[in-house]
């Protein structure tokens, strides 16, 4: 185990997020997107958590003091929910509760772009998104993506990253073949995952859910869980994958494996470098 430690630190890291969120299931509050609610309930499930989908402006104030963290996701936006995020973000601070912003589509439109950017005024702990959405956000503008997929490569939002981490006081995660999370000063890259995962929709969304679960763990530590959870993520892809023929069994196996997953194969195969 101190060879393990040395020789790989984020592997020892990944697995204590790992172990901790299966011994203490936080709750974690998910406003989330109409494509993506059973896909992050069950990736929140098979890691540990106790996921809940409760979005109504009316139940937050009763709800959200109780979550452990509270994940918001823009992904099928409407007026009406708009405040709902909003309502649950201001009571997430209001209880020193961690809260997270998955920025889905926001290229798309004004209304979508001006939303987000409303709600990163409310001090997101971590903002994750594909490259294209961390480059709309960082220039506020729109047309960067293609709707909820990326046009760019993730390196490619580094640097839009780094400055949106520096103006919004958050972590700020970028997926993709290697998924980047920087503080503003460090970067950091997750190896671990495959293409097909970007076949799985939602697939980004449940790694933002996953961050939000470890980020609960240890809310102090957001770029460590952060980091922790990309690479557990992506791990449960590349074990699945040896057993799924396409997309659907991919999922299904990815779900599996995250539930399966084992201290060895965490501590060998989580694959975390520096870039700053
Ligand atoms: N080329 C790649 N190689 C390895 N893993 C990848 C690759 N592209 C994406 N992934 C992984 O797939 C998952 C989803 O990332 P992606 O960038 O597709 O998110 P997204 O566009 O927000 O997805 P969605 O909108 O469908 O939720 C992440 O865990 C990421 O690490
Ligand atoms: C396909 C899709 N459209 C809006 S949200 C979503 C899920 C992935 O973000
Ligand atoms: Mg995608």
């Amino acid at each position: 185990m101190a060879e393990q430690e040395e020789t790989n630190p984020w592997g020892s890291k990944s697995w204590s997020y790992l172990s901790s969120l299966r011994q203490q299931s936080p709750l974690i509050q998910c406003i989330t997107n109409l494509v993506s609610m059973d896909l992050i309930a069950n990736t929140l499930l098979a890691a540990g958590a106790s996921p809940a989908m409760i979005h109504s402006i009316l139940e937050i104030p009763d709800f959200t003091p109780h979550t452990q963290s509270v994940l918001i996701n823009v992904g099928t936006l409407t007026p009406e929910w708009l405040p709902a995020m909003k309502a649950a973000a201001g009571v997430a601070n209001q209880f020193g509760k961690p809260w997270v912003l998955d920025p889905a589509a926001v290229g798309a439109s004004g209304f979508r772009l001006k939303a987000c950017l409303e709600l990163i005024e409310l001090k997101p702990t971590v903002i994750r998104g594909n490259g294209s959405e961390i480059i709309s956000l960082s220039m506020a503008s729109i047309g960067s993506g293609k709707g909820a997929d990326s046009l760019h490569e993730s390196s490619d939002a580094l640097e839009a990253a780094k400055s949106l981490a520096k103006s919004s006081g958050a972590i700020v995660a970028i997926s993709g073949s290697v998924d980047f999370v920087t503080d503003g000063q460090r970067v950091v890259g997750a190896h671990n995952g495959l293409p097909m995962m970007q076949k799985i929709t939602a697939s980004g969304c449940a790694v933002t859910a996953l961050i939000a679960a470890f980020v609960a763990i240890n809310p102090t530590h957001a770029f460590e869980a952060t980091a922790s959870a990309f690479s557990v993520f992506g791990l449960a892809g590349e074990i699945g994958m040896g057993l799924a023929k396409g997309p659907a069994s991919l999922r299904m196996h990815l779900i599996d494996s995250l539930y399966a997953l084992d201290q060895e194969t965490v501590l060998h195969r989580v694959k975390i470098t520096s870039f700053s």
